[in-house]
C-alpha cells in the first residue's frame, strides 16, 4: 500500500504506534489515480467542527515575535477583528519601536496601510512582553527558528532556543488557562516538547492547549498573501480541549477566511505539512533551475520550457520562474531541517532526496559565476561588476539567504570590484550581509572593494559587467522614454565598458532588445552569444 511508510512514520512519531482515525483513512485510502481524482488531502481533513463545538471567544491576542510573520500576521488579525484586542511583543526594543513608528522595521507592500488603520485602535505593539502574556486568551509564538551553526546537528537542525524560551516565559507568567499557538515553523513534535515546558514551569491547575498553525505567507506578498490564503492550517490533538482549541482559533480566522478554507488535523501533520510546503516549493525551483543548465546547453529556452510544462493542469504554471537560486529565510533552513529530521529517523535515502535541492541551489549560483568568468575573458581581477539588487526577491527589504550574497563573496574572492544598487536594502545590511563576523580588518579591505550606490544609473557607469540579481520592476526595460519606472538601458550602455555585458540572474530582459542596444546578454537557462554563434541554426 503507497501510504504504508508514511502511516508507520508518523505511528514511530507519535510515539503510541496507535492509529487515529485520520492515519486509518491513509493506510486506507487508494492512491490517486488519475488527474481528476480528489486530491488525498480532503479526505484527511477533520470536520472543522468550529461552530459547533463549544469553545472559548478569543478576546486577547498577544504576539510573541514582532518581525516577518509575527507582524503582518497579527496586523491583518487586528485589522479583520476589530473586536480583538491584539499586542504584539518582542525583547528587542529597536524592533519595537520602528513598529510604533512611521518607519516600519519591514518593508511590505500594502502593510503600512494596514498598520496605521489598527495601531493604538486593537493593535499595540510593546517589549513588555510579561504583560502581553499575562492578558492573552491567546499566545502566538512567532519568534526565529534559524539553522543551527554548532553542536549537534549544527548546519541542518532548527535552533529550537527562542521558541523554548518563549514557551518558558509563557510558562512563568501565566495566571490562567492560554491557548499557544506554533506559529514559528518546527520541527515536527515540538508541540510536545511546548507542552513539557508549559506543564513543568507553570502554576498548579493552569491549563494549555497547544495548537500548530503554520504561516504560509511570502515576504512581498504577505499582506495579500494573509487577506487571501490559499488555506489556514490548523493542527491540534484530537481531544475534546485540543478541538474547542482550534475551533478558538478557527474563530479568529473566520474574522476574514471563508470557513472551508480553515482546515484542521491532527498536530504533527500539521507541522510537517509546513516543512513539507516549502521543501516541495524549492524543490520546484531546483528542478528548473537544473533543467535551465541543459537550456543553455543545447539551445533550449528556459522560459518556453516553463510555459509548456506550466500548462499541464498537474503541474501549473506557478514557481517554475528559473533563476541565480532561491533565497529567503526559509527554504534552505526548512529543508534541512526536514533532512536533519529524516536522518534522525533513519531515513538517510530521504535525507539525500531533500538534500540534493539545496545542493542544486549552491551549484545553481556558482554556474552563474563560471558563465560570469568565462564571458569576461576568464578574468575579474579589478573588473567594475555592478549587482543590481540584493535583497532575495522583488519587493522586499530582506536579504536573508540571498543569492546576491554568495554572488558578491565570490566575486570578491575573485579580485572584482562590485557596485552594489538595491532600492529597498539598507547599507548598513549590505555591509553586514557581506562582512565575515569577528574579522576585525574586513570591513576595511572590504569597503576597498565594494562600493554601495543609491542611484541605479550611477551603479553601472564605468561597469565591465551588470549582473540583475533581484527582479525589481525597475530593471525590466522601460516601456517607452516616459515609463520611468523601467530602466533606460540604452543610458546604461552608453556608459559601460565595451563589450558591454548583462548578466540576467532572473530572466527579466529581452534578448532581442538588449542586442539591438548592443549588450551581450547572458541570460540563466538560454544559451549565450557564443553559444549561439556557433550553431548555424540560429
Ligand atoms: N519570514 C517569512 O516569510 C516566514 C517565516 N516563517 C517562520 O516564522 C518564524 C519567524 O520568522 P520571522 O518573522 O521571519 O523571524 P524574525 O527574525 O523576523 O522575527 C522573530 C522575532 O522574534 C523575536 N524574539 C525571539 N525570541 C523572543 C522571545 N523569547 N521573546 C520575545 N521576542 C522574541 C526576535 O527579537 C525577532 O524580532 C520562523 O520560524 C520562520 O521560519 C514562516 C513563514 C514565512
Ligand atoms: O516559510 C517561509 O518563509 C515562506 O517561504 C516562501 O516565501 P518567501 O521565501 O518569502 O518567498 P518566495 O516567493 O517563496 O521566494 C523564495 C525564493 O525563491 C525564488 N523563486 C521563487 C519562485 C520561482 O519561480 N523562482 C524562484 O527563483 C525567489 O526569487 C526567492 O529567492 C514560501 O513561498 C512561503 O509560502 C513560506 O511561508
Amino acid at each position: 500500500m503507497e501510504y504504508t511508510n508514511q502511516t508507520g512514520a508518523l505511528a514511530i512519531l507519535n510515539g503510541r504506534g496507535n492509529t487515529t482515525s485520520d492515519e486509518t483513512t491513509l493506510t486506507g485510502a487508494a492512491p490517486p489515480a488519475a488527474r481528476s481524482v480528489t486530491p488525498p488531502q480532503k479526505r484527511l481533513s477533520r470536520p472543522l467542527g468550529a461552530i459547533d463545538i463549544p469553545h472559548r471567544k478569543v478576546t486577547k491576542i498577544c504576539c510573541i515575535g514582532a518581525g516577518y510573520v509575527g507582524g503582518p500576521t497579527c496586523a491583518v488579525i487586528a485589522l479583520k477583528n476589530t473586536h480583538i484586542i491584539v499586542t504584539i511583543v518582542d525583547v528587542n526594543p529597536t524592533r519595537i519601536a520602528a513598529w510604533n513608528s512611521d518607519s516600519l522595521p519591514i518593508y511590505e507592500p500594502g502593510l503600512d496601510a494596514v498598520v496605521k488603520e489598527c495601531r493604538g485602535r486593537n493593535l499595540f505593539f510593546s517589549t513588555d512582553v510579561d504583560k502581553g502574556i499575562l492578558e492573552a486568551d491567546l499566545i502566538f509564538v512567532s519568534v526565529n527558528t534559524p539553522t543551527k551553526t554548532q553542536g549537534v546537528g549544527a548546519g541542518y537542525a532548527a535552533d529550537l532556543g527562542y521558541v523554548e524560551a518563549a514557551t518558558r516565559r509563557v510558562a512563568e507568567v501565566a495566571t490562567g488557562d492560554k491557548i499557544v499557538v506554533e506559529k514559528s515553523t518546527v520541527p515536527c513534535r515540538t508541540a510536545q516538547s511546548m507542552r513539557v515546558i508549559l506543564e513543568a514551569n507553570s502554576r498548579p491547575g493552569i491549563h494549555f492547549d497547544i495548537l500548530s498553525n503554520p504561516e504560509f505567507l511570502a515576504e512581498g506578498t504577505a499582506i495579500s498573501d494573509l487577506m487571501c490564503p490559499d488555506r489556514v492550517l490548523i493542527g491540534s490533538l484530537d481531544t475534546p480541549a485540543g478541538r474547542s482549541a482550534a475551533a478558538s482559533l478557527a474563530d479568529v480566522y473566520a474574522g476574514w477566511v471563508p470557513r472551508n478554507q480553515i482546515i484542521t488535523m491532527n498536530l504533527w501533520s500539521s507541522e510537517l505539512s509546513k516543512l513539507a510546503a516549502n521543501a516541495m516549493l524549492a524543490q520546484r525551483i531546483s528542478s528548473i533551475n537544473a533543467l535551465s543548465a541543459i537550456c543553455e546547453a543545447t539551445g533550449a529556452d528556459i522560459d518556453e520550457v516553463s510555459y509548456a510544462c506550466g500548462l499541464d493542469s498537474r503541474i501549473g504554471p506557478k514557481f517554475l520562474k528559473a533563476s541565480v537560486g532561491f533565497g529567503g529565510s526559509c527554504f534552505q533552513k526548512d529543508i534541512l531541517n526536514l533532512v536533519y529530521l529524516s536522518e534522525s529517523l533513519h531515513l538517510p535515502e530521504v535525507a539525500a532526496y531533500w538534500k540534493q535541492v539545496v545542493e542544486f541551489n549552491e551549484h545553481q549560483k556558482k554556474r552563474f559565476l563560471h558563465r560570469i568568468i568565462t564571458c569576461l575573458f576568464n578574468t575579474l581581477t579589478a573588473k567594475k561588476i555592478t549587482l543590481l539588487g540584493f535583497a532575495f526577491k522583488a519587493d522586499t527589504g530582506d536579504t536573508r539567504e540571498s543569492p546576491a550574497i554568495t554572488l558578491a563573496k565570490y566575486l570578491r574572492a575573485e579580485r572584482a570590484h562590485i557596485t552594489i544598487y538595491d532600492p529597498q536594502v539598507t547599507e548598513d545590511q549590505i555591509w553586514l550581509d557581506l562582512s565575515e563576523p569577528g574579522v576585525v580588518d574586513d570591513i576595511e579591505s572590504l569597503k576597498k572593494q565594494v562600493t554601495i550606490c543609491n542611484n541605479k544609473y550611477e551603479a553601472c557607469e564605468g561597469a565591465d559587467a551588470v549582473v540583475v540579481c533581484t527582479e525589481w520592476k525597475e530593471f525590466k526595460m522601460q516601456k517607452d522614454p516616459a515609463d520611468t519606472r523601467g530602466m533606460d538601458w540604452t543610458r546604461v550602455y552608453e556608459k559601460m565598458k565595451k563589450p558591454a555585458f548583462v548578466f540576467d540572474g532572473r530572466l527579466i530582459l529581452d534578448v532581442h532588445r538588449m542586442e539591438e542596444i548592443g549588450f551581450q546578454l547572458e541570460s540563466i537557462g538560454r544559451p549565450g552569444k557564443g553559444f549561439r554563434r556557433s550553431k548555424d541554426w540560429e
